[in-house]
């Protein structure tokens, strides 16, 4: 018997005017797993996150967490289910401390925590993300790795069943991509599910068991990782048509 889905797209679509930036995606994620969400440029990934989000409403279909139909929720509601995120542009909140950036992101929990309890479990998510010795900084004066980290532990603070990655390791060098990756590894032997927007192919393959590919707007591949990378359609319409590139990304 298969395990019940966690998270289920079934036909979501999102119109801007008369553009279709999600036709009618369906998908599904099961607990546990990390799956990536791929695609050229435009086609239409961030607006599915924003979608499950609930950051934007759906023109069409459904999603459904844990069976329960999430288009009538606001995205507080969706988030204190369990759904969190990461955004594309780093987003924490500059003047105040990594601590109380941490600590606003507990708001949203189902059982938000206050004082010493909040201050405690801050410092917990900060260590789990490399941020210990920056409790007390500014979130405006860290690097652009820990202000990423900082995030990280902001969506964390929610305590997800399942996070939502929205090009996390994006703008890391080499260095910091390795430690992004191994912190993501350490977040999926936890037992958390995820679902990730990425376009970097070490870290495509070094974490997500399966991917799901969109291109202008639609799905066109759904699959193990490695398997998806090598079909004809995913590789003329994610990398561009070079057939070369994606062969060597899909045995890298
Ligand atoms: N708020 C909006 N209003 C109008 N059009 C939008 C809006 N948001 C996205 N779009 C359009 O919808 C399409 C899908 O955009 P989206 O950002 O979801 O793509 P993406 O796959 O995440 O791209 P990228 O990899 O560049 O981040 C694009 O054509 C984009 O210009």
């Amino acid at each position: 018997m298969k395990t019940a889905t966690l998270l289920s797209l079934r036909s979501a679509t999102k119109r801007f005017g008369g553009l279709v930036a999600v036709n009618n995606l369906s998908f599904d994620v099961y607990p546990g797993e990390v799956v990536g969400l791929l695609g050229p440029n435009g086609s239409g990934k961030t607006t599915a996150m924003n979608l499950i989000s609930g950051a934007l409403p759906l023109n069409g279909g459904e999603i459904l967490f844990k069976g329960q139909a999430l288009h009538r929720l606001k995205s507080h509601q969706i988030a204190r289910l369990g759904i969190a995120r990461t955004f594309q542009l780093v987003k924490v909140l500059g003047s105040m401390s990594c601590t109380d950036n941490v600590i606003a992101g507990m708001a949203f929990k189902p059982r938000p925590l206050f004082g010493k309890a909040a201050a405690q479990r801050a410092q917990e998510l900060l260590q789990r993300v490399g941020l210990a010795d920056w409790a007390q900084t500014a979130a405006g004066d860290l690097t652009y790795i820990n202000q990423k980290r900082l995030e990280l532990a902001r969506a964390l603070a929610l305590e997800p069943q399942i996070l939502l990655l929205d090009e996390w390791l994006a703008g890391l060098n080499p260095t910091e991509l390795q430690q992004g990756i191994a912190l993501i590894q350490q977040l999926q032997a936890s037992g958390l599910t995820i679902l990730m927007v990425e376009h970097v192919m070490d870290a495509v393959h070094a974490l997500c068991s399966r991917c799901v590919v969109m291109n202008a707007g639609s799905k066109i591949a759904d699959g193990l990782t490695a398997q998806v990378l090598k079909q004809p359609e995913v590789v003329r319409a994610y990398l561009g048509g070079d057939e070369e590139e994606t062969a060597e990304a899909a045995h890298a």
